[in-house]
């Protein structure tokens, strides 16, 4: 069987300007984000990109989520290549951060209609939709609120109703519960382990051993842009916790952490 996600051999390099060499503290002209990445997640089972700060996940998500180009190698969703039919790609995906960027001036209701017409899905079964998704977050009484108005905890609730609005079959979800509190993280992880009940294939970034732990089915480690492991949580820990095992991939990988 063909699987939701396949990425092969991605690369991707960004220009570093002379302020961010000096941060870097390197003469490189380039700062190589992401190399030869290659993975596969099967269809219905949520899968954690697993890495520390500037491993290159948030990269690896933009590249399958036809948002940026890699330099090299490709990847299909549901057969679509990033490379080739991106537009293929962002129909059959949902994409969503925790940094959220709903535009503030606008209310649920009108975000939510806004973004069904770019998906082109009819009224009747919008309609429908936001019923029900309005009505799983607790977002009704809300629904004509500005989303400044909003607290931080119902914007994100907002966010995760509408980058699903057009019922995506693949979920890529960049560091979901980032930066949330406990009540709406909880909202979030419920809310993934929701949609694997659906059917539904979800990639996740995450810094986070317990979400990982929590939600995956299979995991892949990044550090420094490369995939260092991958496997069934199983197979990556061994009789160690996730934590450990990623410590000791991390010393094998770039040496000491502390
Ligand atoms: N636009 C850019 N220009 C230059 N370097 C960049 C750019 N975007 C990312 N990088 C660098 O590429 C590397 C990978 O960044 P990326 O954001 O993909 O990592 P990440 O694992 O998502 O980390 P974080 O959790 O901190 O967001 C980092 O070293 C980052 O500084």
């Amino acid at each position: 069987m063909e699987p939701a996600i396949r990425a092969q051999g991605l690369r991707k390099t960004y220009p570093l300007s002379a302020k961010q060499r000096k941060l870097e503290r390197t003469d490189q002209r380039h700062k190589t984000a992401v190399e030869n990445l290659s993975f596969e997640v099967v269809k219905g089972e949520i899968y954690g990109l697993l890495g520390p700060n500037g491993a290159g996940k948030t990269t690896t998500l933009r590249m399958l989520a036809a948002l940026i180009k890699p330099d090299s190698g490709d990847a299909w969703i549901n057969g679509a290549s990033i490379v080739s039919d991106p537009m293929g790609v962002r129909k059959t995906i949902g994409f969503l951060t925790s940094e959220l960027k709903l535009e503030e001036v606008f209310s649920a209701d009108y975000l939510f209609d806004f973004f069904s017409e770019l998906h082109h899905i009819e009224p009747a079964k919008r309609d429908a939709r936001k019923k029900s998704l309005f009505a799983r977050f607790g977002i009704e009484a809300f629904a004509q609120t500005k989303v400044a108005d909003l607290s931080t905890g119902m914007k994100q609730k907002v966010s995760l109703a509408v980058s699903v609005a057009h019922d995506p079959s693949v979920i890529i979800f960049d560091e979901p519960t980032n930066g949330l509190d406990v009540l709406t993280a909880k909202t979030v992880t419920d809310f993934l382990l929701e949609l694997k009940g659906e059917g539904k294939t979800i990639l996740l970034s995450t810094h986070i051993f317990s979400l990982v732990e929590k939600v995956c089915d299979r995991a892949g480690v990044i550090i420094g842009g490369r995939m260092v492991a991958n496997g069934t949580l199983d197979e990556l820990t061994g009789d160690r916790s996730l934590e450990d095992a990623f410590f000791d991939m991390y010393r094998m990988t770039v040496g000491d952490a502390s």
